[in-house]
Order: structure tokens, then C-alpha cells, then sequence
């Protein structure tokens, strides 16, 4: 039998430490690394970033749109990412933030939650703002091979609250309500003895004290550390007693360490030092 995502998860945490590593191949971390903007560049960067990173951190989130912007020969370099990552032992959540009508969301779970693809990753992010319901195809898919779904709930952008703090008539936020759905999704793992459901939520590190209750059974990843101007020490602010629950995540922040490989490990363990004071912190109830 598979193992589940959130157990794989949950393990790969209590491992390597709470984190997850972006590779985002911005232009500009190209230019800074010396490398040009192009799919050579690309290949180049990306396996930097996997070979220094790989067998440290445990969840690598490569960004598709910095791949698909270089078209065929940038996605034939994000499927070699994700089998490079696995291959030295992180799990890897495809940033995709895919979100259709469901008939067009079974397409997209074929890509990217179904092992025969070779984009299938352990992970992917997906949308639920055309309803959670027309997540099901990704939803049934990824957790039928044992692979996961970051859905977005609150985001770290400003632009975010307009959609997500927006109150419906029961008196619930929109976020809120999506963060009610996940945690009915994980209902059944958890009842199973799974120590982490499946599906976890997006909730920016950006976001302060939402007012949600973020218990939803599944990970929390929290991006926006560094480049978007949250800490590690705001993690206690935003997410209150499911703090134990949370992968933090940062890509320019780690990314601009590099190209020196040392120099990108040690920006991610340095951070997953951080997040692992504050949790000790937190626990002992400093
Ligand atoms: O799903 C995400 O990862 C995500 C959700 C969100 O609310 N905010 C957010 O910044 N992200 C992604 O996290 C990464 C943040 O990059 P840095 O700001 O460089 O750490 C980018 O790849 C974003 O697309």
C-alpha cells in the first residue's frame, strides 16, 4: 500500500526540519547567477538549486511559470527537477495553482497527480476560487496514488483579502470556508491513525493574526518568508496553536544565496534553525 502524502510528509519533517525551498528561476536570480535567461540557463540553475538543496530541505516547490516561460524545453527541465529532486529524497510540490471547471481539472490531475505523467509530482497547488467542489477530479486523483493538494486559502499577496475576508451570508469568510472543506477532506486519514492528512492549505506568512481557525488536519504552507517581507517569528502570530502543522516556505530568500552550493544550504538551515527555535519556544510556552 502507498504511503500516504501526509505521512511521507510528516516524516520527511521530523527528519530535515519544517520547509520548503522554492525554485523559482526569476530573470533576475538568472542575471545574478551569472546565467543567461534562456533554457540553457534554466537547466543550469534548477540543478544547482536541486543538488544543493535537495537532500536537505524537505519539500522543494519548483514554480512552473518560471519553467513554462522558456516553452517546451523549460517544461522538459521542470520534469527533470522533479525527478532529481525525488531521487535525492525531497518530496516536491509543483506550483502550478491550477483551478478550472472540473471536467478540465481531470486533465490537469492526469499532468500532475497521476505517476504515469512525467510532471506527476508528490504535491501541486491548486485554486479553489471557481469552488472547492470542482477540485474533486485533483483531489480524488492525487489522493488515490498517495500524492497531496496545497489548496490556497489565504494568500500572502495584498491584492488577496478583496476575495478571501469577503463574508458570505452564514457569517463565514470565503477563506474560512475553504479551510472548513480541507479539514473535512482529512477527516477520514486522520480517523485512519495518519498523523497529517493529505491536504494542506496555503496561508501567507504575511497574513497576521487572520482570525481563522487554521486546525484543518492537513500542512500549513506559509510562503512569503524573506522577498515579501514576513519572519519566521511572525509564524507564531498568523498561526496561533497549529504552528506544529506548518511548512514554511521562501524562494528569492534561499535563491539569492546562491550560485556557491554551500552558500544555498546553509541560507536553508539557517532558516530551518529559526523555525525549529520558535516551535521550541512555542511549545515550552515562551
Ligand atoms: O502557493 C504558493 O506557493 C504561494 C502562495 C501564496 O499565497 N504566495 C506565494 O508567494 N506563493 C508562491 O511562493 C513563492 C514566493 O516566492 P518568494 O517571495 O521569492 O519567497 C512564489 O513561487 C509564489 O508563487
Amino acid at each position: 500500500m502507498t504511503q500516504t502524502f501526509g505521512r511521507r510528509l510528516h516524516a520527511a519533517m521530523g527528519e530535515r526540519g519544517p520547509f520548503c525551498a522554492g525554485v523559482d528561476p526569476h530573470p533576475g536570480l538568472l542575471a545574478a547567477w551569472g546565467l543567461d535567461d534562456d533554457a540553457a540557463g534554466l537547466e543550469r540553475f534548477s540543478r544547482t538549486a536541486v543538488e544543493a538543496l535537495g537532500d536537505t530541505v524537505a519539500l522543494l516547490k519548483p514554480q512552473s511559470a518560471f519553467f513554462e516561460r522558456h516553452g517546451s524545453r523549460g517544461v522538459a527541465v521542470l520534469e527533470r527537477v522533479i525527478a532529481d529532486a525525488r531521487a535525492v529524497g525531497a518530496l516536491v510540490l509543483l506550483d502550478v495553482k491550477r483551478g478550472d471547471i472540473g471536467s478540465t481539472m481531470q486533465a490537469y490531475a492526469d499532468a500532475y497527480c497521476d505517476p504515469a505523467s512525467p510532471l506527476c509530482a508528490d504535491a501541486v497547488t491548486v485554486s479553489p476560487y471557481l469552488g472547492f467542489e470542482s477540485l474533486r477530479p485533483v483531489l480524488d486523483t492525487a489522493l488515490a496514488h498517495g500524492n497531496g493538494v496545497f489548496v490556497l486559502a489565504l494568500t500572502s499577496n495584498p491584492e488577496g483579502p478583496e476575495v478571501q475576508h469577503a463574508v458570505r451570508p452564514d457569517g463565514r469568510t470565503v477563506a474560512g470556508t475553504m479551510l472548513g472543506h480541507v479539514r473535512a477532506a482529512n477527516a477520514a486519514a486522520l480517523a485512519d491513525g495518519d498523523p497529517l492528512g493529505s491536504v494542506g492549505v496555503v496561508v501567507g506568512a504575511t497574513t497576521g493574526g487572520n482570525g481563522e481557525d487554521l486546525a484543518v488536519g492537513g500542512p500549513l504552507l506559509a510562503p512569503g518568508i524573506g522577498a515579501q517581507g514576513a519572519t519566521v517569528e511572525d509564524l507564531a502570530t498568523v498561526f496561533g496553536p497549529a504552528l506544529a502543522q506548518v511548512v514554511p516556505s521562501a524562494s528569492r530568500e534561499v535563491l539569492g544565496a546562491g550560485p556557491d552550493p554551500e552558500a544555498l544550504r546553509r541560507a536553508a538551515r539557517r532558516t530551518i534553525d529559526d523555525v525549529r527555535d520558535l516551535l521550541i519556544r512555542a511549545s515550552a510556552g515562551a
